[in-house]
């Protein structure tokens, strides 16, 4: 894959030079790591998982962009309390929303008039959606895109792993038996379209009581690491349940943007956030040294 090498690169600065594919292919080149968020199963907390992911990957420093390509139930503008529609630059490019300096947002949400309008696509048009909110966004140079894909792996799933072959899916699961099953779907979509797994991470597992800090197995725990251990892919860690996720969800506001919180869900989204980047480098590592082998 050809590097636009940032500013200099004319198929990105002059939009009318580059076709689609190579647009495509610029704007990819300029992402170092892809991470797909995906899930077998509705309602295990994905898109709260991308959002503290990549919020907490942004408070560390690092370039974050974070792209909702969940298009008939997207949620992560009314998470991040990001209102109004997105701009278009004068070279008609698509702007994200900015949630920090280094922290960029595309949502259909943001782009839709009317937010309650149901969207009816087939595959094709979809599979286009996705493309142009890579090729046709400003991104400029990021460390890390987060893409939170809608539950089961439908054509949204099948789409971004075309368009990202070097992406890596990281799957969110509950404790529950049921959720687990739905995970090794995940697993064997992602072996049948070949993109690389980063982890698994369980979500809602267990409850810190707010009156007494005992720890409350609500779902029971430790259902993640065990299939993981038994899918033979990594665990990446745990989330539990906090109810403070719940109200900040609704009301927009992260709970990670509480710097006062010293809270174990806070805890636990950080050490996550360290377990995806040691991930993610240990495969740069790995990738270095075969190049090295090769030649
Ligand atoms: N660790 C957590 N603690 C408490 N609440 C959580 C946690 N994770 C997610 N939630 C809440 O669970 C609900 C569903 O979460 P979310 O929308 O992230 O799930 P999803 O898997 O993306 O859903 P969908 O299947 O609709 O895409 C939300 O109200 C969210 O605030």
């Amino acid at each position: 894959m050809s590097s636009c090498e940032g500013k200099s690169c004319s198929t990105c600065e002059r939009r009318s030079k580059g076709t689609k594919d190579e647009l495509l292919e610029c704007k990819l080149s300029r992402i170092k790591h892809k991470i797909i968020v995906m899930s077998g199963k509705g309602g295990v907390g994905k898109s709260s998982v991308a959002v503290y992911i990549a919020l907490a990957l942004a408070q560390k420093g690092h370039r974050v962009g974070l792209m909702d390509i969940d298009l008939h139930g997207p949620s992560i503008p009314k998470m991040l309390g990001l209102h109004g529609l997105l701009r278009i630059s004068k070279d008609q490019e698509i702007l994200p929303h900015e949630y920090s300096p280094n922290f960029k947002v595309v949502s259909i949400e943001s782009m839709l008039e009317d937010t309650d309008s149901a969207i009816i696509w087939r595959g094709p048009i979809k599979h286009g959606v996705i493309q142009q909110f890579i090729s046709d966004c400003t991104w400029n140079d990021l460390d890390f895109l987060v893409v939170d894909c809608p539950p089961g792996t439908g054509d949204e799933a099948l789409s971004i792993a075309r368009i990202m072959p070097d992406a890596k899916a990281v799957i969110v699961t509950t404790p529950q038996e049921v959720a687990l099953a739905d995970v090794r779907k995940s697993i064997n979509f992602c072996k049948k379209v070949q993109l690389d797994i980063a982890g698994l991470v369980e979500n809602m597992s267990g409850l810190y009581c707010p009156h007494c800090n005992e720890f409350i197995p609500i779902f029971r725990t430790g259902g993640g690491s065990k299939t993981a251990e038994r899918m033979k892919i990594d665990f990446l860690g745990s989330l539990p349940f906090d109810p403070a996720v719940v109200v900040g969800g609704d009301q927009g506001r992260p709970i990670l943007e509480d710097a006062a919180s010293d809270s174990p869900f806070r805890k636990a989204v950080e050490t996550l956030a360290d377990a995806v980047v040691a991930r993610f480098e240990r495969n740069g590592a790995e990738e270095v040294k075969e190049s090295q082998t090769v030649h």
